[in-house]
Protein backbone atom coordinates (compact mmCIF):
# COMPACT_ATOMS: atom_id res chain seq x y z
CA UNK A 1 0.00 0.00 0.00
CA UNK A 2 1.47 3.56 -0.77
CA UNK A 3 1.28 7.02 0.23
CA UNK A 4 -2.13 8.75 -0.40
CA UNK A 5 -2.52 11.85 -1.73
CA UNK A 6 -2.03 14.17 1.36
CA UNK A 7 0.77 15.47 3.05
CA UNK A 8 2.88 13.39 5.22
CA UNK A 9 4.25 15.54 8.27
CA UNK A 10 6.32 13.11 10.80
CA UNK A 11 6.13 15.21 14.25
CA UNK A 12 8.11 14.72 16.55
CA UNK A 13 7.55 15.87 20.33
CA UNK A 14 9.75 16.30 23.09
CA UNK A 15 9.70 15.77 26.94
CA UNK A 16 9.71 19.71 27.32
CA UNK A 17 6.42 19.92 25.14
CA UNK A 18 4.65 16.80 26.69
CA UNK A 19 5.33 17.90 30.58
CA UNK A 20 5.26 21.74 29.30
CA UNK A 21 8.00 22.12 31.56
CA UNK A 22 6.68 20.67 34.88
CA UNK A 23 7.10 16.42 36.22
CA UNK A 24 3.44 15.52 34.59
CA UNK A 25 2.64 14.57 31.02
CA UNK A 26 0.47 17.63 30.21
CA UNK A 27 -3.22 16.23 29.21
CA UNK A 28 -4.24 20.26 27.67
CA UNK A 29 -0.86 19.75 25.31
CA UNK A 30 -1.85 16.37 24.01
CA UNK A 31 -5.23 17.35 23.58
CA UNK A 32 -4.11 20.62 21.70
CA UNK A 33 -2.34 18.53 19.60
CA UNK A 34 -5.54 16.11 18.71
CA UNK A 35 -7.46 19.36 18.06
CA UNK A 36 -4.86 20.29 15.44
CA UNK A 37 -4.71 16.80 14.02
CA UNK A 38 -8.62 16.63 13.07
CA UNK A 39 -8.71 20.18 12.18
CA UNK A 40 -5.88 19.20 9.25
CA UNK A 41 -6.93 15.78 8.56
CA UNK A 42 -8.38 16.35 5.19
CA UNK A 43 -5.21 17.25 3.80
CA UNK A 44 -2.50 15.87 5.92
CA UNK A 45 -1.36 12.73 7.54
CA UNK A 46 0.14 12.72 10.92
CA UNK A 47 3.15 10.42 12.04
CA UNK A 48 3.69 10.95 15.59
CA UNK A 49 7.60 10.64 17.21
CA UNK A 50 6.90 11.01 20.68
CA UNK A 51 8.98 10.65 23.73
CA UNK A 52 7.78 10.95 27.24
CA UNK A 53 7.40 7.30 28.57
CA UNK A 54 10.34 8.12 31.38
CA UNK A 55 8.46 11.15 32.29
CA UNK A 56 5.32 9.39 32.56
CA UNK A 57 6.83 6.60 34.53
CA UNK A 58 8.20 9.26 37.08
CA UNK A 59 4.72 10.35 37.76
CA UNK A 60 3.56 6.99 39.25
CA UNK A 61 6.69 5.37 40.19
CA UNK A 62 10.15 6.20 42.24
CA UNK A 63 12.62 3.60 41.59
CA UNK A 64 15.94 3.38 42.29
CA UNK A 65 18.45 6.12 42.21
CA UNK A 66 16.09 8.15 40.62
CA UNK A 67 15.88 7.11 37.20
CA UNK A 68 19.85 8.05 36.38
CA UNK A 69 21.49 4.74 35.68
CA UNK A 70 20.55 3.42 32.09
CA UNK A 71 19.36 0.22 33.22
CA UNK A 72 16.90 1.74 35.58
CA UNK A 73 15.53 4.36 32.82
CA UNK A 74 14.71 1.73 30.25
CA UNK A 75 12.85 0.33 33.42
CA UNK A 76 11.25 3.80 33.60
CA UNK A 77 10.50 3.84 30.47
CA UNK A 78 8.68 0.35 30.00
CA UNK A 79 6.37 1.23 33.01
CA UNK A 80 5.76 4.67 31.64
CA UNK A 81 5.19 4.28 27.52
CA UNK A 82 1.76 2.22 27.88
CA UNK A 83 0.46 5.05 30.51
CA UNK A 84 1.64 7.84 27.79
CA UNK A 85 -0.11 6.03 24.98
CA UNK A 86 -3.95 5.57 26.85
CA UNK A 87 -3.17 9.38 27.61
CA UNK A 88 -2.49 9.93 24.00
CA UNK A 89 -5.36 6.98 22.92
CA UNK A 90 -8.17 8.50 25.60
CA UNK A 91 -7.28 12.15 24.24
CA UNK A 92 -7.40 11.20 20.59
CA UNK A 93 -10.52 9.43 20.83
CA UNK A 94 -12.60 11.77 22.24
CA UNK A 95 -11.84 13.68 18.60
CA UNK A 96 -12.71 10.44 16.53
CA UNK A 97 -8.84 10.10 16.29
CA UNK A 98 -7.25 6.16 16.22
CA UNK A 99 -4.03 5.84 17.49
CA UNK A 100 -1.60 3.03 17.54
CA UNK A 101 2.36 2.73 19.22
CA UNK A 102 5.20 1.75 17.38
CA UNK A 103 8.59 0.98 18.94
CA UNK A 104 11.50 1.38 16.51
CA UNK A 105 15.32 1.57 17.30
CA UNK A 106 17.82 2.42 15.46
CA UNK A 107 19.19 -0.77 14.29
CA UNK A 108 15.97 -1.19 12.34
CA UNK A 109 16.75 1.44 9.84
CA UNK A 110 20.03 -0.71 9.01
CA UNK A 111 18.07 -3.77 8.36
CA UNK A 112 16.61 -3.51 4.60
CA UNK A 113 13.63 -6.32 5.71
CA UNK A 114 12.88 -4.38 9.04
CA UNK A 115 12.87 -0.86 7.05
CA UNK A 116 10.36 -2.65 4.50
CA UNK A 117 7.94 -3.94 7.36
CA UNK A 118 8.04 -0.71 8.80
CA UNK A 119 6.87 1.29 6.04
CA UNK A 120 4.62 -1.81 5.09
CA UNK A 121 2.82 -1.31 8.82
CA UNK A 122 2.83 2.66 9.16
CA UNK A 123 1.42 2.51 5.22
CA UNK A 124 -1.64 0.56 6.33
CA UNK A 125 -2.23 2.11 9.77
CA UNK A 126 -2.35 5.40 7.71
CA UNK A 127 -4.10 4.26 5.33
CA UNK A 128 -6.84 3.12 7.94
CA UNK A 129 -6.71 6.53 9.70
CA UNK A 130 -4.70 5.09 12.72
CA UNK A 131 -2.17 7.48 13.73
CA UNK A 132 1.15 6.11 14.59
CA UNK A 133 2.99 6.70 17.90
CA UNK A 134 6.81 6.10 17.37
CA UNK A 135 9.18 5.90 20.54
CA UNK A 136 12.47 4.24 20.76
CA UNK A 137 12.21 0.67 21.81
CA UNK A 138 13.81 1.61 24.86
CA UNK A 139 14.06 -2.43 26.12
CA UNK A 140 16.15 -3.13 23.54
CA UNK A 141 18.15 -0.03 22.87
CA UNK A 142 19.63 2.72 24.98
CA UNK A 143 21.13 4.72 22.02
CA UNK A 144 18.43 7.49 22.81
CA UNK A 145 18.22 7.82 26.82
CA UNK A 146 21.47 7.64 27.04
CA UNK A 147 22.55 10.46 24.04
CA UNK A 148 19.06 11.85 24.07
CA UNK A 149 18.44 10.93 19.89
CA UNK A 150 14.58 10.84 19.59
CA UNK A 151 15.23 13.76 17.29
CA UNK A 152 17.51 11.70 14.85
CA UNK A 153 14.93 8.52 15.65
CA UNK A 154 12.64 10.80 14.05
CA UNK A 155 14.83 11.98 11.40
CA UNK A 156 14.87 8.61 9.98
CA UNK A 157 11.73 7.84 10.30
CA UNK A 158 10.74 10.93 8.61
CA UNK A 159 13.16 9.82 5.86
CA UNK A 160 12.10 6.33 5.63
CA UNK A 161 8.31 7.25 5.12
CA UNK A 162 9.49 10.08 2.51
CA UNK A 163 7.27 12.44 4.49
CA UNK A 164 6.68 15.91 2.82
CA UNK A 165 7.43 17.78 6.45
CA UNK A 166 9.67 16.62 9.29
CA UNK A 167 8.26 19.56 12.66
CA UNK A 168 10.52 19.05 15.45
CA UNK A 169 8.06 20.63 18.49
CA UNK A 170 10.11 22.01 21.36
CA UNK A 171 10.44 24.20 24.26
CA UNK A 172 11.64 27.57 22.71
CA UNK A 173 11.06 29.56 18.97
CA UNK A 174 13.82 27.47 17.35
CA UNK A 175 16.94 28.13 16.82
CA UNK A 176 18.43 31.33 18.82
CA UNK A 177 21.32 32.85 17.55
CA UNK A 178 24.28 32.71 20.07
CA UNK A 179 24.49 36.21 20.36
CA UNK A 180 20.98 37.02 21.39
CA UNK A 181 21.31 34.33 24.33
CA UNK A 182 24.15 35.80 25.63
CA UNK A 183 22.71 38.90 25.39
CA UNK A 184 19.63 37.25 26.95
CA UNK A 185 16.67 38.76 24.23
CA UNK A 186 16.51 35.59 21.97
CA UNK A 187 16.51 35.97 18.50
CA UNK A 188 14.74 33.09 16.26
CA UNK A 189 17.21 32.13 12.94
CA UNK A 190 13.54 32.19 10.73
CA UNK A 191 15.02 30.91 7.61
CA UNK A 192 18.41 28.70 6.70
CA UNK A 193 19.64 26.11 4.12
CA UNK A 194 22.92 25.91 6.07
CA UNK A 195 23.17 23.05 8.83
CA UNK A 196 26.92 24.36 9.61
CA UNK A 197 26.36 27.91 10.13
CA UNK A 198 23.11 26.53 12.56
CA UNK A 199 25.46 24.23 14.08
CA UNK A 200 27.56 27.14 15.21
CA UNK A 201 24.74 29.16 17.14
CA UNK A 202 23.89 25.87 19.29
CA UNK A 203 25.34 25.37 22.40
CA UNK A 204 25.60 21.88 23.53
CA UNK A 205 23.23 22.48 26.79
CA UNK A 206 20.22 20.45 27.48
CA UNK A 207 16.89 22.08 28.80
CA UNK A 208 15.58 20.50 32.62
CA UNK A 209 13.47 17.95 30.96
CA UNK A 210 14.55 17.07 28.08
CA UNK A 211 17.79 15.26 26.91
CA UNK A 212 19.18 15.74 23.20
CA UNK A 213 19.27 19.69 23.22
CA UNK A 214 18.74 22.18 20.21
CA UNK A 215 21.87 20.01 18.41
CA UNK A 216 20.15 16.80 18.04
CA UNK A 217 17.94 18.58 16.69
CA UNK A 218 19.89 20.01 13.83
CA UNK A 219 21.99 16.99 13.14
CA UNK A 220 18.09 15.47 12.82
CA UNK A 221 17.71 18.64 10.55
CA UNK A 222 20.75 17.70 8.33
CA UNK A 223 19.49 13.92 8.08
CA UNK A 224 15.99 14.92 6.36
CA UNK A 225 17.86 17.64 4.52
CA UNK A 226 20.08 15.24 2.93
CA UNK A 227 16.78 13.69 1.83
CA UNK A 228 15.31 16.76 0.90
CA UNK A 229 13.03 16.84 3.22
CA UNK A 230 11.94 20.15 4.73
CA UNK A 231 12.29 20.46 8.45
CA UNK A 232 10.60 23.19 10.58
CA UNK A 233 11.66 23.40 14.66
CA UNK A 234 8.74 24.90 16.06
CA UNK A 235 7.92 25.85 19.95
CA UNK A 236 5.09 23.12 20.89
CA UNK A 237 4.50 25.07 24.49
CA UNK A 238 2.33 26.96 22.24
CA UNK A 239 -1.60 26.52 21.68
CA UNK A 240 -1.87 26.14 17.81
CA UNK A 241 1.97 25.59 17.04
CA UNK A 242 1.16 23.36 14.28
CA UNK A 243 -2.07 25.50 12.48
CA UNK A 244 0.47 28.95 13.12
CA UNK A 245 3.44 27.16 11.80
CA UNK A 246 1.53 26.05 8.90
CA UNK A 247 0.30 29.78 8.42
CA UNK A 248 3.62 31.14 9.21
CA UNK A 249 2.02 32.54 12.04
CA UNK A 250 4.41 32.10 14.13
CA UNK A 251 8.19 32.40 15.04
CA UNK A 252 10.16 29.54 14.21
CA UNK A 253 13.07 27.65 12.52
CA UNK A 254 12.68 26.32 8.40
CA UNK A 255 15.50 24.68 7.08
CA UNK A 256 14.93 24.28 3.85
CA UNK A 257 16.53 22.40 1.33
CA UNK A 258 19.75 23.28 -0.90
N1 LIG B 1 20.72 28.28 19.90
C1 LIG B 1 19.74 27.69 20.60
N2 LIG B 1 18.46 28.02 20.35
C2 LIG B 1 17.45 27.43 21.05
N3 LIG B 1 17.63 26.49 22.03
C3 LIG B 1 18.90 26.11 22.32
C4 LIG B 1 20.00 26.69 21.61
N4 LIG B 1 21.14 26.13 22.12
C5 LIG B 1 20.77 25.25 23.06
N5 LIG B 1 19.42 25.22 23.21
C6 LIG B 1 18.71 24.35 24.20
O1 LIG B 1 18.02 23.29 23.56
C7 LIG B 1 16.83 23.00 24.31
C8 LIG B 1 15.84 22.13 23.51
O2 LIG B 1 16.27 20.78 23.45
P1 LIG B 1 15.78 19.62 24.48
O3 LIG B 1 16.01 20.10 25.85
O4 LIG B 1 16.40 18.35 24.08
O5 LIG B 1 14.22 19.58 24.23
P2 LIG B 1 13.17 18.43 23.78
O6 LIG B 1 12.65 17.80 25.02
O7 LIG B 1 12.12 19.23 23.08
O8 LIG B 1 13.85 17.43 22.87
C9 LIG B 1 16.34 24.39 24.65
O9 LIG B 1 15.43 24.43 25.72
C10 LIG B 1 17.64 25.12 24.99
O10 LIG B 1 17.95 24.98 26.37
N1 LIG C 1 12.34 7.15 24.75
C1 LIG C 1 12.58 8.19 25.71
C2 LIG C 1 13.10 9.39 24.90
C3 LIG C 1 13.86 10.41 25.68
C4 LIG C 1 14.23 11.60 24.75
O1 LIG C 1 14.93 11.47 23.74
O2 LIG C 1 13.68 12.76 25.09
P1 LIG C 1 13.62 14.14 24.21
O3 LIG C 1 15.00 14.74 24.19
O4 LIG C 1 12.65 14.97 24.94
O5 LIG C 1 13.12 13.82 22.81
C5 LIG C 1 11.25 8.51 26.43
O6 LIG C 1 10.18 8.33 25.84
O7 LIG C 1 11.26 8.94 27.59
Amino acid sequence: MDKSDKKRIVLKIGTNVLTKGTNNISRGKIEDIAQQIAFLKDDYEFVIVSSGAIAAAKQFVNLESNGKEINVKQALASIGQPHLMRIFQENFRELGLLTSQCLLSYSDFEKEQSKKNIVNTINVLVKNSYIPIINENDTVATDEIKFGDNDKLAALTAVLLGADLFIIATNTNGVYTKKSIAENKVETINNSTNINSLKKEVEKSISSHGTGGMFSKINAAEIAQEAMIETWIVNGLNDNFILDAIKNNANFTKITIQ
